[in-house]
């Protein structure tokens, strides 16, 4: 078993003229928490949505765990252990959180009517069992959302959001968590809570692995262990924050410093 969780190969996205990436490689490694950054358009979410699966590639290779994933679909991403948060919240307001949560564990879903009519007895059993897994995930992040579990999401302030959502993609128990913007909407204390809350379930040791991509470089020098620079879909830097923050090229490309 090697170190390495996750290889981009080469890999490249066209939309008609626009190449979003452009000849792309990097590793992420077991455990590691990797900031992907650049500025706008530089190919951070197209590099997501490749990895979920949700566009083709034009080019190149994405190999998880030692196993070739590229074009596989959303699905087999999922069952593979990769999941993800998106910029703007995907939650169904309506619902508890409880059943947000829940949303993101079709794993073990059993489908079909007969499973259902007559499972009874399994399903309250099952129930149960996700019930105490989801409230105890949820407790790792705010013992006060614990205690409210079938209260409707649409109810909660950002920060709060946020966390089932992170709950809701950590509930499957995945290996890779891939983080998109998580700061967007929130304050600056608001989200350093977020990456204390983060911090503290990669310090749990289950072996997860975080890809964040984030425009907030506080957020990215406090958490991550490595960073990856991206411009214009190239890769053009990588290394600690440190390192890559004072790099000439990153500085022309990102900050604006000439
Ligand atoms: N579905 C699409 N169709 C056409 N062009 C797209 C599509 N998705 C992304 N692009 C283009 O690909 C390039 C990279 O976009 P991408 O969203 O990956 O950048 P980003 O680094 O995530 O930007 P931001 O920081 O603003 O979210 C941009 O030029 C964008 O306009």
């Amino acid at each position: 078993m090697t170190n390495s969780l996750l290889e981009f190969r080469n890999l490249t996205k066209r939309f008609g003229g626009v190449t979003a990436l452009d000849d792309f490689s990097m590793h992420l490694n077991r455990g590691e928490i990797l900031g992907l950054i650049g500025p706008n358009g530089s190919g951070k979410t197209t590099s997501f949505n490749l990895l979920t699966g949700i566009y083709p590639a034009s080019g190149g290779s994405i190999f998880f765990d030692g196993e070739d994933i590229t074009n596989k679909s959303p699905r087999k991403v999922y069952e593979a252990g990769v999941v993800r948060t998106f910029q703007r919240s995907r939650l169904c307001l309506p619902l508890s959180i409880y059943d947000n949560i829940m949303i993101g564990d079709t794993s073990r879903l059993k489908t079909g009517i007969c499973a259902n009519l007559l499972g009874r007895k399994a399903f309250r059993k099952q129930y149960e069992e996700t019930f105490e897994k989801a409230r105890s995930l949820v407790a790792t992040f705010s013992g006060n959302l614990a205690d409210r579990m079938m209260e409707p999401v649409g109810a909660l302030p950002m920060i709060e959001r946020r966390r089932i959502e992170i709950c809701r993609a950590l509930i499957s128990e995945p290996r890779l968590l891939l983080l998109d913007e998580p700061s967007a909407g929130m304050t600056h204390d608001e989200t350093d809570q977020l990456m204390t809350d983060i911090l503290d379930v990669r310090a749990r040791g289950e072996g997860l692995s975080i890809i964040i991509v984030e425009h907030e470089m506080g957020v990215i020098e406090r958490i991550t262990d490595r960073c990856v620079v991206l411009s214009y879909g190239r890769k053009i830097a990588e290394g600690s924050y440190a390192e890559v923050a004072a790099d000439a090229e990153v500085q022309n490309a990102y900050l604006g410093v000439d």
